[in-house]
């Protein structure tokens, strides 16, 4: 008799499938310095929305700045949607009620405002190199005043590789 076939084992965990999708979709910011991507999960583990941070709709990248000093309206700061932001209004419902929100960077406190009035329930985060920074603060007082928790993605594996040769 020969044996069953197992199920293969080392498939994604659905923390390491969003956040990889967030990490990938972070590959389309055009910011030379950071680039953050958000990936949006329901309670069915469906994915319903996916973002990244860049310039909207129409402001061409050739014409605003990527400058991170400089006065205010000569950097990128100003200009800039952030990836969360991006995810939330790339939502297929503006009702994102008990879903969970998969980012590379905590989130801002403008972004938390956003997440917190959009539903999601749960931030899963993979840096918090903001942490001492106000607007950090400030999200992390409204979010625990929201009752929104969040938490660290914390990787079982050091890298996903993708490869466009299958055979
Ligand atoms: N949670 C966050 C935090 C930041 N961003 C964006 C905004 C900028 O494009 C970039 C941060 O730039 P840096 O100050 O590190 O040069 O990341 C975001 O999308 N989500
Ligand atoms: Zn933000």
């Amino acid at each position: 008799m020969t044996e069953p076939i197992k199920k293969r084992l080392n498939y994604l965990s659905w923390d390491e499938y969003f956040m990889a999708v967030a990490l990938l979709s972070a590959e389309r910011s055009k910011d030379p310095n950071t680039q953050v991507g958000a990936c949006i999960a329901n309670r069915q583990n469906k994915i319903v929305g996916v973002g990244y941070n860049g310039f909207p709709i129409g402001c061409s990248d050739d014409e605003l700045p990527w400058d991170r000093q400089g006065p205010f309206l000569t950097t990128k700061y100003p200009y800039v949607c952030h990836a969360e932001l991006n995810a939330v209004l790339n939502a297929i419902s503006t009702d994102l009620s008990g879903c969970r929100i998969y980012v590379g960077l905590f989130p801002c406190n403008e972004c938390t405002k956003v997440i917190i009035q959009s539903g999601i329930k749960e931030i899963v985060y993979l840096s918090d190199k903001y942490r001492d920074s106000d607007q950090v603060k400030a999200a992390k007082r409204m979010l625990d005043l929201a009752g929104v928790s969040y938490r660290r993605f914390i990787p079982q594996r050091p890298e996903i590789t993708l490869s466009f040769s299958l055979d």
